[in-house]
């Protein structure tokens, strides 16, 4: 049994809901809480990061930040940090779990060090992953590097002194905010050139804004092409918060919107840069009733939906769970853009496209698309696969909210990775679940 009650590792059988009803606190974000738990290790002294994510993610990155040299401890809700600045400790092999954002944020900052190792024991997710375009810009600052081809494992030497230096941002912006995390710490800061198609420019100014809230000067041009963060500055150790998150709650909104009942979805700020947040609008754009109470989203569900076509790379983490909106909305929703969809824990369009077909629905994809056409009913009674992708298994669960008969995932303990509680969070909204224990002889 975990924190959350279920067992280490279970299947999921989602059960048809007639109407979901109540209210509910969105947990707290990925993308801050690795990024402030990063900042606050880089910082010298000690820093409070209020009310920490619990997921698989969050605790990847503490575990990490300890084998460097951190102190971290949990005091309930938050964490509290003391950090080692600009010298993690060196000769030390870190293991990000399935942390993407962790591992490359981790890798930037490893050129501080004369040796760091990393390794995963998701060989085959994270270890699949692309991390050839962060390498080559940490081997053209003159960090020596080593890898199996561009992926995991991998180690890293500095140190290095920083200047300009070009960044490919066309696959992932993770690898950008890397070097960013890094270049404060630098004798001669970095300027940052992003080239490519940049892809995920809500994350880069997650971490512009996580680099402010720790009192560190950097300036960026307005198309994020151009990012100069000045060397020599210190994180200044302190206080932060961390906010409601957006993708996960993405997919709670979707689940209410799909279903007939009101919802009450709080902790969900208003003025916030997670581009998740743009799902709302999405949810709504389709017909979806979303009105908003200060940091409270109150969803009255069950209205029909039609489909869009939109620009899927502004809301990256919450593609999978509107794409159980589109499953039921009429006409053809297309999301573009999110070719980097392919390059997550799965590949995000292929694996979705063929769920999607098995479970009845008219599904096409191209190389940077995916195309869904809803439909009314969804005859379930079958099992689809997790492919070890908590986007997927969410997707899949507000699928067999909707469907006529029980829809069973595999691998659903996965959800881990990001929301350990979103099915006791359906449960709260009178989902209901049956989980499979796999781990048992
Ligand atoms: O910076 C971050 O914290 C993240 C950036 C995004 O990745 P890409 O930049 O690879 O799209 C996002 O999908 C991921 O979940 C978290
Ligand atoms: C892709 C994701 O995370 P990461 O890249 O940090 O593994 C995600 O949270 O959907």
């Amino acid at each position: 049994m975990n924190g959350d009650g279920l067992p280490e590792k279970f299947d999921v059988v989602v059960h048809p809901a007639a109407s979901l009803n109540g209210v509910l606190r969105a947990q707290p974000s990925k993308n801050y809480t690795t990024r402030y738990l990063l900042a606050a290790a880089l910082a010298v002294g000690e820093t409070r990061v209020v009310g920490v994510a619990t997921s698989e993610d969050a605790e990847a990155m503490l575990r990490c930040l300890r084998d460097w040299g951190a102190g971290v401890e949990r005091d309930g809700e938050d964490a509290v940090v003391h950090g080692f600045g600009a010298s993690p400790r060196p000769g030390v092999t870190l293991n990000p779990g399935n942390a993407g954002a962790v591992a490359r944020f981790l890798m930037g900052v490893a050129a501080l060090t004369t040796g760091t190792t990393f390794e995963t024991d998701y060989p085959d997710s994270l270890g699949k992953r692309p991390q050839g375009d962060l390498l080559a810009a940490l081997e053209r600052l003159g960090a020596k590097v080593g890898s199996d081809e561009g992926k995991l494992p991998i180690s890293i030497s500095g140190p290095v002194r920083g200047g300009v230096v070009e960044v490919s941002a066309e696959k992932s912006s993770q690898y950008a905010s890397a070097l960013m995390f890094l270049a404060p710490l630098l004798p001669d800061g970095l300027e940052l050139r992003l080239t490519g198609d940049i892809k995920s420019h809500a994350p880069l100014r997650q971490t512009l804004d996580t680099l402010s809230a720790f009192g560190v000067r950097a300036t960026a041009a307005a198309d994020l092409s151009r990012i100069a963060i000045p060397g020599g500055q210190a994180y200044r150790a302190g206080r932060v918060m961390v906010p409601g998150d957006y993708p996960g709650s993405a997919a709670i909104l979707t689940a209410a919107a799909l279903l007939p009942g009101e919802v009450r979805l709080s902790n969900l700020r208003e003025n916030d840069l997670q581009g998740e947040k743009e799902a709302v609008n999405v949810l709504r754009g389709m017909g979806a009733d979303i009105t908003r109470e200060g940091d409270t989203l109150i969803v009255r569900g069950g209205r029909p939906l039609h489909a869009v076509k939109r620009d899927g790379d502004a809301f990256t983490d919450a593609v999978q769970a509107l794409t159980a909106a589109a499953a039921f909305a009429a006409g053809e929703t297309t999301w573009e853009n999110v070719y980097t969809l392919r390059l997550k824990e799965c590949d995000r369009i292929s694996d979705t496209r063929r769920e999607l077909q098995r479970l009845g629905l008219t599904v096409s994809e191209t190389n940077d698309s995916l195309t869904v056409t809803g439909t009314t009913e969804l005859a379930g009674g079958l099992t689809a696969e997790g492919h070890g992708d908590h986007r997927m298994i969410m997707l899949l669960t507000l699928l067999g909210l909707r469907a006529t008969a029980p829809v069973t995932i595999t691998g659903a303990h996965h959800i881990r990775k990001s929301y350990p509680l979103f099915f006791r969070h359906l449960e709260a909204l009178g989902a209901n679940f049956d989980y499979l224990p796999t781990d048992v002889p």
